[in-house]
This record gives structure tokens, sequence and C-alpha cells, in this order.
């Protein structure tokens, strides 16, 4: 299996892997990479330096510019926005090493519409609601909303919020403190 380019969609990188799908209007650079079983979708664009994992879902309109790794099983819903440079000037020309990165840990959630101030790191199954502005690191299964994003609550790996025990009622899935974050079990 090979990936799959619309045939309005422009996949110019040779590191893309097998059953990934670029949608139309995408645009994903040389240099990129991206892993397999991704959903690039319409309208979404994939930098030069960007990595992304194995099954992510990057949604319409989303950009994902140098600097910027998503782990495996990443979603990015629609329009979300990373950055790359923390005080931008126009006059200035700043190539890859001078540019901040930020970091997706596995399986994290980032809403439609979230904001990605550069030189963050989003843990594992964190979420971040739709429009949130994340300006600060977020731990592992923190959901996060605002502007600036604040911790509001725990989620479970499937998505869902934990009570006070940290077991999932939903799928029953337990969860114990580890660092500034939570671990599955
Ligand atoms: C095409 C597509 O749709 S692709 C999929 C993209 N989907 C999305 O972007 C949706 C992401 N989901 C969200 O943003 C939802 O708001 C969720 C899942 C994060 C939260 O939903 P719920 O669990 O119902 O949250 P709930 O209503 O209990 O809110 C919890 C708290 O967070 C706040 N909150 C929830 N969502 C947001 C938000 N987007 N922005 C700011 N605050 C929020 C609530 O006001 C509440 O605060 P409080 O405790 O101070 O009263
Ligand atoms: O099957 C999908 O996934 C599709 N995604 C594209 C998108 O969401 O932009 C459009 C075609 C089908």
């Amino acid at each position: 299996m090979t990936p799959y380019v619309h045939p309005r969609g422009l996949c110019e990188s040779e590191d893309v892997g097998d059953g990934t799908r670029v949608w139309a209007f995408a645009h994903v650079l040389p240099g990129a990479k991206v892993g397999r079983d991704c959903n690039i979708c319409d309208g979404a664009f994939v930098e030069t330096g960007a990595v992304l994992g194995d099954r992510v879902t990057v949604k319409n309109g989303t950009l994902v510019f140098t600097g910027v790794t998503c782990e495996d099983e990443v979603f990015l819903g629609p329009n979300v926005l990373f950055t790359n440079d923390l005080r931008p000037r126009a006059h200035l020309r700043k190539g890859p090493e001078e540019l901040y990165t930020t970091l997706v840990r596995r399986g994290a959630s980032l809403g439609a519409g979230a904001v990605v101030v550069c030189g963050t790191e989003i843990g594992e199954y964190a979420f971040a609601a739709a429009g949130a502005v994340v300006t600060a690191n977020v731990p592992a299964h923190a959901f996060v909303a605002g502007n600036p994003a604040r911790l509001k609550a725990w989620v479970c790996v499937c998505g869902e919020r934990l009570p006070a025990d940290l077991r999932c009622t939903e799928c029953g899935t337990r969860h114990v403190q580890d660092g500034p974050g939570l671990r599955a079990t």
C-alpha cells in the first residue's frame, strides 16, 4: 500500500507512510515526515521539518509548521494552528535552528481552532478544548480550555472525563498520578 494523494492534493514529501491519505487542496511540503495511515484532510498544510507519527488525523485547514512533532494517534481538529516563532519580525528571516519546537505526545487531541504557542509540550492523551490557546506545557491526560488554556479536569485514554478515583466510568481504565500528569494502568 502506498500513500493516496487526491488528484487535487499536493504531496511533495517522499517520506509519507503507507496508507496515508492526502485529500484535496492539502499540501505536504518536501522534507515533511508523515507516518502510516494518517488522514491529512482538505486544506491542511504540513511544512518542511514537521513530523507526524502513525495514524495521525489532521483535520481541514490545520497548519502544522516546521518544528512541530506530533506522535502516533494525535488528533488535530479543524483549523488547529501551531506556531514556531515566539517573537516574529518580518525583517528577521529565521532559519529552522532559530525556531521553537513543539511536541504533541501520543494520543493527544486538540479541538477545533486550538492555537498552540510554540515551545510547549502537550502530554500523552491530553485534550485541549475547541478554541483553547495553549501557552504552557499540558500534562498527560489533562483537559485544558480557554485563553490562556487552564486545567479543567482529567480525561481518559478514551476521551471521557475522569472522576476523582481516576477510574473511567465509560471504559473502566484506571489511571495513576505520574509526574505532573496521569498514566493509564
Ligand atoms: C469536524 C469535527 O468536528 S472534528 C472534531 C473536533 N471536535 C472538537 O473540536 C470538539 C472538542 N470538544 C470540546 O471542546 C468540548 O468542549 C469538550 C469535550 C472539551 C468538553 O465538553 P464537556 O465534557 O461537555 O465539558 P463541560 O461542558 O463539562 O465543561 C467543562 C468545563 O470546561 C469548560 N469548557 C468546555 N469546553 C470549552 C471550550 N471549548 N472552551 C472553553 N471552556 C470550555 C466549561 O465551561 C466548563 O467549565 P467550568 O467547569 O468552569 O464550568
Ligand atoms: O475519508 C475521509 O477522511 C475524507 N476526508 C477528506 C476531508 O475530511 O477533508 C475528504 C474526503 C474523505
